[in-house]
């Protein structure tokens, strides 16, 4: 049985993927294209914004009656009402929206009691994959006699809103959880003076139309080394949210990631 699934943020450059990369999925049924009420998409037929032809899907700012999974990548604003929403129907949620308050991630952990949600700031099975190698490669050089520095880059497109990324800041997370640094530091200026030890440094790049770019560089003295992911277009996110959708079915009530769906836990 396909999983009839819900895309919240159906108009955006992210929903659009996701209508079209569901549309050719026959474990999915897109069941809902949901975006805000002021759209200017509301109405029309997600399959032909997507470029993907007629789905018979109009986007709408009501939800459907029923579906097996929500996928949401919108924007924080959109994020309280939607797992009101999810928690009310008992519908499973896949949550990639970045840049929330510390109180909407207070939010999504007590809906988590309630349903079953995966959520990620990445999607990517790549990006997953570096963030475990991250994890290695912080806790193998972290007593090093040199000293490490940790410096996250990341690149995105110019219409990226939140800043760092929050696929950075999951890196930064990890490792600092693995070697025990618990500082950061977002871009320098000025003189700043020699690094401090116990910090990672945060650096965001706008440009273009990048669709994701991370760069994670471990500096020792005398040598470095440097993991990179990188996104040639976002049906990496789009796939990885499928999966996410098609793994909850039956899941218990608890808050999941990516590297649980993807076995790397
Ligand atoms: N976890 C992951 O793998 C990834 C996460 N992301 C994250 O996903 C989010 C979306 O990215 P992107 O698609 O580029 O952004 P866009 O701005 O292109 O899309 C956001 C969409 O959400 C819609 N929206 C606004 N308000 C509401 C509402 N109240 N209810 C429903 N929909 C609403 C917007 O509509 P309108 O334009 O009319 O306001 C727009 O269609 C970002 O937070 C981004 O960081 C992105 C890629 C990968
Ligand atoms: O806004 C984007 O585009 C992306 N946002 C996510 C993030 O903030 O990490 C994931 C991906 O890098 C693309």
């Amino acid at each position: 049985m396909a999983v009839k699934t819900i895309i919240h943020g159906a108009g955006g450059r992210m929903g659009q993927r996701l209508i079209a990369v569901g549309s050719q999925d026959a474990d999915i049924q897109l069941v809902g294209a949901v975006d805000s009420e002021h759209s200017s998409h509301l109405a029309k037929d997600a399959g032909e914004l997507a470029g993907v032809g007629t789905l018979n899907l109009p986007v709408s700012s009501d939800y459907p009656d029923d579906c097996d999974a929500v996928i949401d990548f919108s924007v924080p604003e959109a994020t309280d009402a939607l797992v009101d929403q999810c928690v009310k129907r008992g519908w499973p949620l896949v949550f990639a929206t970045t840049g929330l308050s510390d109180e909407q991630e207070q939010r999504i952990r007590s809906a988590a009691e309630v349903i079953p949600i995966v959520k990620a700031a990445s999607m990517s099975a790549t990006v997953n994959l570096t963030m475990k190698l991250s994890e290695i490669a912080g806790r193998t050089l972290k007593n090093h006699s040199s000293g490490v520095d940790v410096e996250i880059i990341e690149r995105h497109h110019r219409f990226k809103e939140d800043a760092p990324s929050g696929t950075a800041l999951a890196f930064g997370r990890i490792i600092g959880e693995a070697m025990g640094v618990s500082g950061e530091t977002h871009g320098r200026s000025g003189r700043p003076g020699q690094r401090p030890r116990n910090e990672i440094g945060y650096h965001a790049v706008r440009t273009g139309d990048n669709p994701g770019e991370h760069t994670i560089v471990f500096g020792l003295l005398g040598e470095t080394i440097e993991l990179k992911v990188a996104a040639s277009n976002r049906d990496c996110y789009a796939t990885g949210a499928f999966t996410a959708a098609k793994w909850l079915e039956g899941k218990p009530a608890g808050l999941y990631d990516m590297q649980d769906v993807l076995g790397l836990r």
